[in-house]
């Protein structure tokens, strides 16, 4: 049978879906939080608190079975589009870990693959700390392939078009009458704020890049609806001791003050968060929303891209991107709004650890 050959994705023989991974029982639960937690410092309290959330859903967090969807789509697309590459799987703190991955990599045979992290923005947590992890697999595992991070895809259309449309099906769910004057309400993962400031090569980038994601996604919206929704950007799960200061405000103080200034109604867009993960499904689903319920506003949670087939294939694209670039040839980088493409390999030093430096790969300085 005749088979079209697909893009050149030389020169990687594989790809690895890189994910932070969730308890899959009860009995998962504290270990689990005791991997995420190590040496962080976080406050008993708070640990007991989130370990709620997960016994609220059974012990289960939903992230795995995101990731699972998520690879699938991703090994179909990837077939359909004539590109003959094995998928891998691993987590920074749960099975299937990273290390057994990259072992699994090395017995089939694979020497280079491209990585793709299930998180779009620049920070500490969100970028060098995935790095450290690959740093750390790699040298645990002998004979492991080389790695190649894919860029920061914050702004990438297959990202932000399937959270406009999450956002326009959510304006489309609200009454009419208070649909017109709904306000935006962008939601990402609260960090502290000495990490969100020296995020990036040159520091903010975790809130400019979630700025820039938001304002793309509020004009697009705009162009669909003829209307201005007002827009603005509030954060989840914040964690670690009282006294360190961390983004705010949180999506619970935000609310209040929507319906304080005679505000209706609300969309919520986890435009932090690449599929349902637990952030969203209990601080969004199930606090945020009943927040707004006491609040007498009408609010709606909007979709996060999970396996919309524009995300999925914006992994295809990534991929076929960056093996261009390794392979010395001229690439055009898709990027909407007003930021640019982000850079395939970090700065140095950018995204510091706050505890102090420590091995990452896929930096110029790895
Ligand atoms: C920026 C960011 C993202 C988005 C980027 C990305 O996706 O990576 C993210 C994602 C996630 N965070 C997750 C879970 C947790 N994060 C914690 C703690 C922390 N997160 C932080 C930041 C982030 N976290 C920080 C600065 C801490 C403090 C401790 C530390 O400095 O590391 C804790 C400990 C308890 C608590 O303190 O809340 C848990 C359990 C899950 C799994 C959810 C599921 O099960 O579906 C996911 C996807
Ligand atoms: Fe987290």
């Amino acid at each position: 049978m005749f088979s079209p050959a697909g893009p050149d994705v030389s020169p990687y023989d594989a790809l690895l879906l890189l994910s932070f991974g969730g308890p899959e029982k009860p009995d998962d639960v504290v270990p689990f939080l005791e991997n995420v937690t190590r040496g962080r410092g976080i406050p008993r309290e708070r640990l007991e608190e989130v370990g709620e959330h997960y016994f609220l859903f059974g012990g289960r967090s939903p992230i795995n079975d995101q990731n699972r969807a998520f690879l699938a789509a991703i090994r179909e697309d990837l077939a359909g589009s004539g590109i003959d590459l094995p998928v891998y799987w691993g987590n920074r703190n749960w099975t299937p870990y990273l290390a057994e991955a990259l072992a699994q990599m090395r017995d089939d045979g694979i020497t280079r693959a491209a990585v793709l992290t299930t998180s779009a923005y620049s920070s500490y947590s969100s970028c060098r700390q995935y790095r450290e992890n690959l740093a750390d697999a790699v040298a645990e595992v002998e004979g492991a392939p080389r790695l190649d991070r894919l860029r920061q895809y914050f702004n990438h259309p297959g990202f932000v078009e399937p959270v406009v449309d999450a956002t326009l099906a959510g304006l489309a769910e609200l009454p009419d009458g208070v649909r017109e004057r709904a306000e935006l309400v962008f939601v990402t993962h609260s960090i502290p704020t000495e990490m969100a400031a020296t995020s990036g090569p040159d520091g903010d980038a975790y809130v400019r890049q979630h700025l820039s994601a938001a304002a793309e996604v509020t004009s697009r919206v705009r162009q669909e609806t003829g209307r201005h929704h007002e827009q603005s950007l509030v954060y989840c799960s914040r964690s670690g001791s009282p006294r360190t200061p961390w983004l705010e405000p949180d999506v619970n103080d935000h609310l209040p003050a929507v319906a304080e200034r005679g505000g209706r109604a609300v969309v919520l867009i986890p435009v932090g968060f690449v599929s349902d993960h637990m952030e969203v499904i209990y601080d969004l689903d199930t606090e945020a929303l009943a927040t707004a319920e006491k609040l007498g506003l009408e609010a709606v949670r909007a979709a996060t891209p999970g396996v919309d087939p524009r995300f999925v294939a914006m992994v295809r694209d990534l991929l076929v991107e960056r093996a261009a670039a390794e392979r010395g040839e001229s690439v055009e980088a898709s990027a909407v709004g007003d930021l640019r493409a982000w850079p395939g390999v970090c700065a140095v030093g950018c995204c510091p650890n706050p505890r102090g430096e420590r091995p990452a790969l896929c930096g110029m300085d790895a």
